[in-house]
């Protein structure tokens, strides 16, 4: 697991480090420096041209003390510092002050030159507001240098991403490769900072963990290694029933393929059974293609004794996918909701029903807390939460975590970078794999399906980001071998079976 922070959370850790352990703010820039150093350490050669860009804030100090090493090594860098030196901060001013007893020009205006790599310090976590006038001039003068081919590096984050959105504050840096300062900020995950960032790598810098008086970061997110202490142990003594009875209500008269898709991935993500509960036109095309399921199919209204024997039946329920919003789902979603204990996953047409009727609102509302995970879409997001969508993109994670809590539960809110958050105060889970070849037909269905099957022997917050995060995963798998235009959800399902198959395996070599 990785901690991501926002600034303030940032400058709280740079403050905990400095006043509660003695850590000098100098030792600090001396490591993010050292840090920028052995990035670029490859690239360095006597002949290099390299330009710095500093800022008068500590990004820029940063940028000072790496000329400094740059010259130990015989390497020139040209160093223009931008801005009010009135207002250089004192760490800042220190660097400078050094660099002058060593005899080191810093130039206050940029020159006209050509150079093989350009470090963006002009502004990292402390960056409040539009840049503009020489700021500006600066930012476009290192984005022309990029686009001659120039490689630019931005210290900590580019200049001009908010590090707390990653929305652009007037114009920015786009780098090659971001040295992020000792936690990733939520900006170079969120769209488009993440597009301006280019390559991110995090690097300690010697901030001991400050997150241990209890107070968490803002956001979280898995890695590749994370998931073998995540995903639950297969007794080797288990059987059917033990790995989780799902329940699926979905596919209306004309949605056959959500039903088999949503089922296939159930069951190959490791449920032990599976049901299905769908319309009667999808009965053939289920039993030839998935004849693992168990099926109950209605023509005209459901039998309401036999959707509630399938209800108490299972451990998790997995509704919406193409259901329709018809009476006879709204007449589905109304049984599934009114136990209001069962695990559930709701998605798709099930969550256009709650945000339409007021009866399900309520009866979600009365569910036991916990218990239902929601996976919106931003247009399904705004129909439940009833806000714009210029109001949601401004700060899903907060709108999501509204909401979490407002219901009790947990909300996947997908999107190009999808977040989870959970109805308490949890840190909210950034999911950092995908792509866009995901955004295809079927893809939320598959996603649906997997967090269904975790959610038979996760604890349900961490079955939501665990689906999220392997189904981004099983994604990535299938635009490398099938190519992001072409890939189809089928694709994702298929490649979540390779997925959790090569961890079963590594598993095994482990014991
Ligand atoms: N992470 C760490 O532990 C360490 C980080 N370091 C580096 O320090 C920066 C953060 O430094 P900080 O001084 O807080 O902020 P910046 O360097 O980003 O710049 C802030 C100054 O810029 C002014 N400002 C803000 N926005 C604008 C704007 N749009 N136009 C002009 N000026 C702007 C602001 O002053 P105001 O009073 O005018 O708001 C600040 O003067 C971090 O990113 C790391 O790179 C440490 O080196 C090591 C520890
Ligand atoms: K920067």
């Amino acid at each position: 697991m990785e901690y991501i922070v926002t600034s303030k959370e940032m400058r709280e850790c740079d403050m905990t480090a400095i006043k509660d352990c003695g850590i000098p703010a100098m030792v600090l820039m001396e490591r993010a420096a050292l840090s920028v150093f052995s990035e670029i350490e490859a690239f360095l050669s006597e002949t290099i041209r390299i330009a710095i860009f500093a800022g008068c804030g500590n990004n820029g100090g940063d940028g000072l003390a790496l000329a400094r090493l740059l010259a130990e090594k015989g390497i020139h860098a040209d160093i223009f510092l931008i801005g009010n030196t009135e207002k250089l901060s004192m760490e800042c001013g220190s660097q400078l002050s050094i660099l002058k007893q060593l005899g080191i020009t810093v130039n206050s205006k940029s020159a006209k030159a050509e150079y093989d790599m350009v470090v963006d310090c002009l502004f990292g976590t402390g960056l409040t507001r539009e840049i503009t006038g020489i700021y500006e001039e600066a930012v476009r003068a290192i984005n022309c240098y990029g686009e001659k081919g120039s490689r630019v590096i931005a210290v900590d984050i580019p200049s001009g991403v908010c590090a707390d959105s990653g929305k652009i504050l007037g114009c920015a840096v786009k780098a090659e490769l971001t040295v992020a300062l000792q936690y990733g900020k939520a900006g170079h995950y969120l769209y488009p900072g993440k597009m301006l960032c280019g390559h991110t790598v995090v690097h300690n810098i010697g901030i001991p963990e400050s997150f241990k008086s209890g107070k968490e970061p803002s956001f979280f997110s898995y890695r590749e290694e994370d998931i073998h202490g995540i995903l639950p142990e297969r007794a080797a003594f288990g059987n059917k029933g033990t790995f989780g009875r799902i329940l699926l209500v979905a596919g209306s008269r004309d949605m056959a393929g959500a039903a088999l898709l949503c089922g296939k991935t159930i069951l190959r993500s490791g449920a032990g059974m599976l049901k299905i509960i769908t319309a009667a036109e999808n009965r053939d095309l289920i039993l030839r293609e998935l004849p693992e399921a168990m099926i109950y199919t209605y023509e005209g209204k459901p039998e309401e004794e036999k959707v509630r024997q399938s209800i108490a039946w299972a451990d998790v329920i997995v509704a919406g996918c193409g259901i329709s919003t018809d009476e006879n789902a709204e007449l589905l979603m109304e049984m599934i909701l009114e136990q209001g204990e069962k695990r559930a996953v709701i998605d798709a047409d099930g969550l256009n029903l709650i945000a339409r009727e007021g009866s399900l609102q309520e009866k979600l509302l009365k569910y036991q807390k916990g218990r239902v995970i929601l996976t919106p879409h931003p247009g399904e997001f705004i129909r439940l939460a009833g806000i714009s969508m210029n109001t949601y993109k401004e700060n899903p994670a907060f709108y999501l975590k509204k909401l979490a809590k407002e219901y009790g539960c947990v909300i996947a809110g997908k999107d190009a970078v999808t977040l989870v958050a959970s109805p308490d105060e949890r840190m909210v889970y950034l999911n950092r794999t995908g792509n866009d070849g995901m955004a295809t037909a079927g893809s939320g269905d598959v996603l649906a399906g997997v967090i269904g099957a975790l959610s038979a022997s996760l604890e349900y917050f961490q079955a939501a980001c665990c689906g999220v995060f392997l189904h981004g995963l099983a994604g990535d798998m299938a635009a490398e071998k099938q190519g992001k235009r072409g890939m189809l959800a089928s694709d994702i399902s298929a490649e979540l079976k390779e997925l959790l198959k090569e961890e079963t395996a590594e598993r095994e070599k482990r014991i």
